[in-house]
């Protein structure tokens, strides 16, 4: 198998490269699809280059060990390099489930770049997988260890959630089947539901007594409170539903239907489930600062039309 774990005392020069050639990452890559992953065994990946390829120890070295680390995030980061950027943050570990789907593959980017926590603050990433996405997962790995984030300190990957939300402070739980053409998110409870049950007992158990907790997979809003219910030892105030898609639905259909650019659209609020039973809120919104009733006349468009196609838009 083409993992080797660094000792403690090994490391490199920053002019050593810990990668493979591509030819063996192909080959690696599908001896990895193939290779079954038993569920309960750890399956953290320590590091992409094999032990024959480990060179001398190089210059830096804290004495610090780093497990489950993935490719060149197993070497420590010279922390006197912190002297010269002393404005940088204490590094924050971020786990995210799903992290070899759609939206990852979008975000982990935007993460490791600081679009999301800011240009000085350094994280880890602790990214979970499923047994089936774990070849991809690994292709992750590749991808962001190939972009070299100066922000980037660690990344780790796995499929056991008792392994990855060890230590974090925020969890974005993005992992879960997305709906199929024509079905409605509650459908996805019961296949969802019981990701989310383990998920919170897991971050119950292993993560920051203060962890944050953002719940992406649908139907969102319940399996945050399915998380919240498994992990009573973390606030309730830490978990969050991502429901900011129908906030944004909304702003474009008023915004549409009274001929503005959305930015002109304020104050809109909804109600409720990330489902068909969401009330979005016409009666509070505005547009450019004066309630919507008054500037779109149309009532039965509000009231029917607007509130149905909020509700339902993209249920193909
Ligand atoms: N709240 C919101 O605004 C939105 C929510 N979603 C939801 O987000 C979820 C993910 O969407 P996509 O990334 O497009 O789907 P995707 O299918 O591309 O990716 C999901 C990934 O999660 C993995 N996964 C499944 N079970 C897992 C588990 N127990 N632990 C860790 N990983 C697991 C899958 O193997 C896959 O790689 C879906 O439930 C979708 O409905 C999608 C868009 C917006
Ligand atoms: O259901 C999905 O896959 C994504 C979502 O939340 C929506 O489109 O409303």
């Amino acid at each position: 198998m083409a993992v080797a774990e660094l000792s403690p005392a090994t490391s490199f020069t920053s002019s050593q490269s810990s990668y493979v050639a591509p030819s063996a990452r192909l080959s690696y890559h599908r001896r990895l699809s193939f290779q079954h992953v038993p569920r309960t065994v750890s399956t953290g990946i320590r590091c992409s280059v094999t032990s024959d390829k480990i060179q001398a120890p190089g210059v830096i070295n804290d004495g610090k060990t780093k497990q489950d680390c993935y490719g060149v995030f197993c070497l420590t980061y010279d922390l006197k390099a912190e002297e010269k950027t002393k404005s940088w943050k204490k590094m924050i570990n971020v786990a995210v489930s799903g992290a070899a789907g759609m939206i990852s593959n979008h975000l982990l980017f935007k993460l490791a770049s600081g679009e999301v926590f800011g240009p000085d603050q350094p994280i880890a990433l602790k990214l979970l997988g499923s047994e089936r996405s774990f070849g991809a997962l690994e292709g992750v790995a590749m991808e962001l260890e190939d972009s070299l984030f100066p922000l980037l300190r660690e990344v780790s990957i796995g499929i056991d959630p008792y392994e990855v939300f060890e230590n974090a402070e925020w969890a974005l739980l993005i992992g879960a089947k997305p709906r199929g053409p024509g079905m409605e998110r509650a459908a996805l409870l019961d296949i969802n539901g019981q990701i989310f049950v383990e998920q919170g007992k897991a971050l119950n158990a292993v993560a920051s007594r203060n962890v944050k907790v953002m719940v992406v997979g649908n139907p969102c809003n319940t399996n945050a409170l399915i998380c919240m219910k498994n992990a009573p030892n973390i606030p309730a105030k830490n978990f969050h539903a991502l429901t900011r898609l129908d906030e944004n639905r909304a702003k474009c259909q008023l915004a549409l239907k009274a001929g503005v650019f959305y930015d002109k659209v304020s104050n809109v609020t909804i109600w409720g489930n990330h489902s068909t039973t969401q009330v979005p809120d016409f009666l509070n919104a505005k547009i450019h600062g004066i309630p919507v009733p008054e500037v779109i006349r149309d009532r039965k468009w509000l009231e029917e039309e607007f509130t149905q196609v909020v509700q339902t838009v993209s249920v193909i």
